[in-house]
């Protein structure tokens, strides 16, 4: 398979958002987005700058952040997982933004070979990827990059994650839900950068509308 993706990360961890929470996953950290979030916690990588361009194995389980990537075909990427001995048979797809590329090609490879694929989107590039791929939309909305293409990405999403700072946050998901008729999905409601006032917010609103919370785990235990 000659489809090639341009990874900023790939690691073994336990997923800490959404319904997946707790799930030994494989992270493939796709390079490049936008979109333009202020309070992004995945900064490093927006950019694609080809002097950033590094061997894979100078990528695979780097030891901190940074804006080195890697170009990896789909066969690398399972016998890299296969190379370094992961045990986990879920793999999540993030960035960046992961569906500036087609994903259908690795997500059909991934589950051929037993993998089940969970991919986190903003929903403002056309989600390209399997059926029985679990999409996870934090959806995004007037942003500088992107498009405005947020209603296939409403549809499509098996969950909606929603980053809260403020009750503006809340306001703009209950109005998309709303607009797009989809008030029926699982919601789940994450403080932005585990700030208190966000973290009581997001449980008050969770506790009102009947909503989940996801309080990004892995950073409350000081893992990947
Ligand atoms: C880094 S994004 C990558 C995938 C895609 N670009 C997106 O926005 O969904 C992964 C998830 O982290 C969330 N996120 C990013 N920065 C965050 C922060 N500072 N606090 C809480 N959640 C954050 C995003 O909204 C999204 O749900
Ligand atoms: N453990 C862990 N779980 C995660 N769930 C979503 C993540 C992301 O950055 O998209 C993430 C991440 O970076 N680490
Ligand atoms: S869309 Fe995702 S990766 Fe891009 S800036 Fe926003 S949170 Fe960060
Ligand atoms: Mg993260």
């Amino acid at each position: 398979m000659n489809v090639s993706y341009k990874i900023n990360e790939l690691f073994e961890t336990i997923q800490g958002e959404g319904s997946f929470t707790g799930q030994p996953s494989i992270f493939l950290r796709l390079q490049g987005c936008p979109v333009g979030c202020s309070w992004c916690d995945t900064k490093h990588t927006w950019e694609i700058d080809v002097k950033d361009q590094v061997p894979t194995p100078d990528m695979v389980n780097k030891p901190q952040e940074s804006t080195t990537w890697a170009t990896m075909s789909i066969d690398d990427i399972l016998s890299t997982f296969n190379n370094e001995g992961y045990k986990a048979k879920h793999v999540v797809i993030t960035g960046g933004e992961p569906c500036m590329e087609d994903l259908t090609p690795l997500c059909q490879a991934l589950e051929a070979s037993g993998f089940s694929c969970q991919i986190e989107t903003s929903g403002t590039f056309e989600i390209r990827t399997t059926d029985a791929c679990w999409v996870t939309v934090s959806p995004k909305v007037n942003m500088k990059g992107g498009y405005d293409i947020l209603s296939s990405a409403m549809q499509r999403a098996d969950e909606i994650k929603h980053p809260v700072a403020t009750e503006a946050h809340v306001d703009d998901l209950k109005r998309l839900l709303k607009q797009h008729q989809v008030e029926h999905k699982p919601v789940y409601l994450q403080p932005i950068s585990q700030k208190t006032r966000a973290t009581e917010l997001a449980i008050a609103t969770c506790i009102e509308n009947n909503w989940r919370l996801s309080v990004q785990v892995h950073k409350y235990l000081g893992i990947e």
